[in-house]
């Protein structure tokens, strides 16, 4: 007699070579599941309106392996059933389910994801327009590429993990220097594009793609390297670095990670005129009679939703009114729960008097490779990336003068959407004052009006510490006329109120060559 059971769940499931079914993804349906390419499948509605995936449907000899006779899909009721050959064969099938369903294999992934989010995200990563955007940012790309090549020892006849692979292309660069393989872990359905340029490029042999999430996948074999780009605005929104890190389960130990490090810089702005712009939009609110309706019970409400969003763009680096503090996370020692409550204390000496707006952040990441050290940096004082720089608003905006210290603590807590909270709390030394503001970096405004990026530097320290030290030896007046090209390019950076000899008169993104925005 047959057993049918009807499901409602989402199963991709992989045979080993023993012929034990692996689940390797157990949820409700949901869109960014369906275009992975497992050994075998079984999609169930979990709405009922749709038999999602017909076709792996008819994959009858996969299922045949797994003991399941026949899927049947039953368009009246919207429903789909299995039919198994023996009692045990639906009994194990439906114990593995209910193991799915106490949550005993959701992913770390999916215990820290709101489902929503992650459809969103991966359905976001799906775009080959998305790829092309991040492929198009030359600071980005040509940086990684080189950082790579540079240190080709590091990558010829070694195997490498690509965490998060996209379209692919860190993966080509690490087959580029000599990689005997490369595991390209991806978890949108770019995996399968990436696949396709994979073989048309004639790699298979050398790039194996894995469609999935890098927390739910397995490896046949450790590596040596593990690649990545899990860099978000103010390097931590979407929580991939978290990602990255969990990959290091994969990496022999004295493995490579790259990049190796990530500094996140903070530094007090002035900026009147991106404050006016926020509180004109709150204004609207003040309105007593708005087509004979006072709207200004609401005004708190659109002031503090204003304010909560980091603003996303690029500016003068002259706006920072004092040297940046540096937050740096080591990706060889540290580990995801590091990530989970950042706190970064603060302290900032004032270079000018001057009206603190807010905080502006940026970041580089670092490449430690065996030959050579590369930077990738997004600092104001850098070619513009497709990061920008992300601002975050005071909602009361205070005086401060030259010499003047700030003291007090940017705290960067995770949220379920993939990204964080950002508070930052503030007194003025000397004063009793607090001025703070909480954001959400899920919800920035992209305020980026169009200015254009320069091609990529090469650096040996990170360029924010460059222009910090050499600040510090103009400052000592230890620097000689032969290293004049130097001031006329630090007459470009913030740290120089007083110092701002624009001598060949351009302005900083003038020089910013043309870049694609998000
Ligand atoms: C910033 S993109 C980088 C893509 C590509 N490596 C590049 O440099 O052009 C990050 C990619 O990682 C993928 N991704 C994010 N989290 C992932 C995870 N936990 N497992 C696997 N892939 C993930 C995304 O779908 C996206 O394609």
């Amino acid at each position: 007699m047959s057993q049918n059971i009807r499901v409602d769940f989402v199963i991709l499931s992989k045979l080993d070579k023993d012929g034990n079914l692996n689940l390797l993804h157990a949820k409700p349906l949901s869109v960014e599941l369906l275009n992975q390419v497992p050994d075998s499948v079984l999609i169930f509605s979990e709405d009922k309106k749709n038999p999602l995936f017909k076709y792996s449907i008819s994959k009858d000899v996969e299922y045949a392996k797994m003991g399941v006779n026949k899927v049947i899909i039953n368009t009246n009721t919207d429903s789909i059933s299995v039919q198994f050959a023996k009692e045990s064969e639906k009994n194990e099938f439906l114990s593995k389910l209910s193991e799915i369903r106490n949550g005993k294999r959701a992913s770390l992934f999916d215990q820290r994801t709101e489902e929503s989010s992650a459809v969103q995200y991966f359905q976001f990563y799906s775009l080959l327009s998305q790829q092309q955007n991040m492929m198009q940012d030359y600071v980005r790309t040509a940086t990684y590429q080189k950082a790579i090549f540079d240190n080709s020892v590091d990558f010829e006849g070694k195997v490498v993990l690509d965490v998060g692979a996209g379209s692919g292309i860190l993966s080509f660069f690490a087959a580029q220097a000599g990689a005997a393989k490369v595991y390209a872990v991806e978890a949108s359905s770019m995996a399968q594009h990436a696949n396709a340029l994979i073989k048309s490029n004639g790699m298979q042999n050398k790039i194996k793609v894995i469609a999935g999430k890098i927390e739910d996948i397995e490896l046949p074999e450790k590596v040596d390297v593990i690649i990545s780009e899990p860099m978000g605005y103010m390097l931590l929104n979407e929580r991939m670095l978290e990602s990255y890190l969990h990959a290091k389960k994969f990496l022999k130990p004295n493995g490579k990670m790259y990049p190796t490090q990530g500094d996140l810089y903070v530094a007090p702005f002035t900026d009147e005129a991106l404050f006016m712009e926020q509180a004109a939009k709150a204004n609207f609110w003040t309105q007593n009679s708005f087509y004979g309706v006072d709207l200004s019970v609401l005004k708190p409400v659109a002031f503090d939703e204003y304010f909560k969003q980091p603003v996303v763009d690029t500016f003068d680096p002259r706006i920072i009114i004092a040297p940046p503090v540096k937050h740096s996370i080591n990706f060889l020692t540290a580990s995801e729960s590091d990530l989970l409550n950042i706190e970064i204390p603060i302290k900032f000496d004032v270079q000018a008097a001057s009206v603190v707006h807010g905080l502006a952040f940026w970041f580089d990441v670092a490449f430690i490779g065996s030959t050579v050290q590369t930077w990738l940096s997004t600092a104001p004082t850098q070619p513009l990336t497709h990061w920008y720089q992300v601002r975050c608003l005071f909602p009361q905006p205070f005086l401060v003068t030259r010499a003047a210290q700030l003291v007090g603590k940017v705290t960067l807590k995770t949220n379920k959407k993939q990204s964080y909270d950002v508070s930052m709390v503030i007194t003025v030394e000397g004063s009793t004052q607090v001025f703070s503001n909480t954001l959400d970096l899920k919800n920035p405004y992209f305020r980026y009006n169009g200015q254009v990026a320069l091609p990529a530097g090469h650096y040996h320290e990170s360029p924010t510490e460059f222009y910090l030290n050499q600040y510090n030896a103009m400052q000592n007046q230890n620097y000689t006329q032969s290293q004049e090209h130097l001031s006329n390019q630090l007459a470009d950076t913030q740290f120089f109120n007083g110092h701002q000899n624009h001598k060949n008169g351009h302005h900083h993104h003038a020089e910013k060559a043309s870049h694609t925005a998000h």
